[in-house]
């Protein structure tokens, strides 16, 4: 398909690209990028961005599928849609799926089903352990075999310290990167939003900084023990924050993700009896929340990701010690990003483009997350000004469980094109 973008402002960070100019795709790539393209036949389509950021696609290294075993919840199919309306052209699928994702084979399965039927990129993370129970490694270098962009264990950590260094080992001879959830399980007792004085005033259990701290201070000298690549999921924490920045300063090969409810909500904004505000790790404090937007906005968070975890309707509406963890991500993440950090000045526009293309595919060393001429046609269209008001109900996904539903946002993903195709265009 022949593709041509018209007058947007072009943000690549690869080179710090940030003008005006037109995109021509052809046969899956870039083929020309200039301030004013002439084509000779006219090409079947022609977008006009005047005014809208063209970036390169977006991709989500945090996503859960629940393809196969949970599909009641989602499947690849309505996740990978759900990734195109929200603007990405990759999302990574976390392995916590049922049967877990811990062989070659079920890597196959995601695999295979989304080059047949999925409007984008979908890339299957193997899980460290087999069954992530935590005792056995899983085929690790057979999944590499058949593909895995990185390893986790996502949905908890694996505890036995030993264990998750033989396969940070693993990671690291391979040359791939280890995505780690932390939470050291024997602390969180029950707990289900943060411990403060919220909780207190809700009555519920709480889950304290620590249990996230302690395995990101493990993680991060794991990582200094194995050379591993270590990119920390969903951060939710100042000190996470603080270490972080450490560890970058001593060079190790540590990068960290912030999702956009842990940059924008607090625990004061938990509705009790709303389990759609219950997330894991959870929403923190003011002060937890502000220096996540300052480790963004100093470059500390080299991510923003959407941890997208869809749930069924019924499992939402339990109460907030029963219901699963977890709220979806996948379309609100653009609007919320572009509302909360890029129209009040924290984020550049550039800022964003590398948060949420440049730097997670350098983190999974792909070739994309860059518009250069010759390189694969992943882009993403946003309109910045456009102004609506988010409706679950309007979601590709299955899941509809967001605490943002009926927010005012600015800021819409206009068009999305994974390689030279149209994977979603807003009409
Ligand atoms: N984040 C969540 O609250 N839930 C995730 C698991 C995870 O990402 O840790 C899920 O699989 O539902
Ligand atoms: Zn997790």
């Amino acid at each position: 398909m022949k593709i041509l973008i018209k007058k947007g402002r072009i943000l690549n960070p690869s080179d710090q690209t940030d003008k005006i100019g037109d995109i021509l795709v052809e046969d899956g790539v870039i083929k020309e990028m200039k301030e004013e393209i002439e084509c000779k036949e006219t090409p079947e389509k022609i977008i006009d961005a005047k005014g809208c950021y063209i970036m390169p696609g977006l991709i989500d290294l945090h996503v859960h599928l629940r393809d196969p075993g949970l599909t009641y919840k989602e499947d690849v199919v309505t996740g990978a849609k759900a990734g195109a309306k929200g603007g990405f052209t990759t999302i990574l699928a976390m392995p916590n799926t049922k049967p877990v994702i811990d062989c070659a084979d079920r890597v196959n399965y995601v695999h295979n089903k989304a080059k047949e039927l999925a409007p984008i990129h979908v890339l299957q993370v193997g899980a460290v352990t087999k069954q992530q129970k935590g005792e056995e490694l899983a085929d690790i270098e057979g999944m590499i075999k058949a593909g895995i962009p990185a390893i986790s264990e996502d949905g908890k950590s694996v505890m036995n310290t030993r264990i998750y260094k033989e396969a940070m080992q693993i990671a690291a001879d391979h040359n791939i990167p280890v995505f780690a959830h932390c939470e050291d399980q024997n602390m969180v007792n029950g707990g289900c939003v943060n411990e403060d004085e919220k909780s207190k005033e809700l009555g519920l259990p709480g889950i304290s900084n620590a249990v996230e701290d302690i395995i990101v201070a493990r993680d991060i000298m794991l990582a200094k023990e194995t050379g591993a690549s270590l990119h920390l999921c969903h951060c939710s924490t100042k000190d996470s924050v603080r270490m972080i920045e450490l560890a970058k300063e001593e060079k190790l090969p540590v990068t960290g993700e912030v999702c956009p409810h842990h940059f924008i909500l607090t625990s004061d904004d938990v509705v009790a009896g709303d389990a759609n505000y219950k997330m894991n790790p959870p929403l923190r404090t003011k002060e937890d929340r502000d220096a996540l937007v300052k480790g963004l906005k100093d470059d500390i968070f080299d991510v923003i990701s959407t941890d997208h975890a869809p749930h069924s309707r019924e499992e939402k509406q339990r109460s907030m010690t029963e219901a699963p963890f977890g709220i979806v991500g996948l379309e609100t993440a653009v609007p919320l990003t572009m509302t909360e950090l890029v129209h009040k000045g924290i984020l550049t526009p550039m800022q964003m483009a590398e948060k949420m293309s440049y730097n997670p595919a350098k983190i999974i060393h792909s070739d994309r997350g860059r518009l250069e001429v010759g390189s694969p046609a992943d882009i993403t269209i946003i309109d910045p000004e456009k102004e609506y008001v988010i409706d679950s109900k309007t979601f590709e996904s299955k899941g509809k469980n967001t605490p943002f539903n009926g927010r005012k946002v600015k800021g819409m993903v206009k068009a999305t094109i994974c390689d030279g195709e149209i994977a979603y265009i807003e009409e």
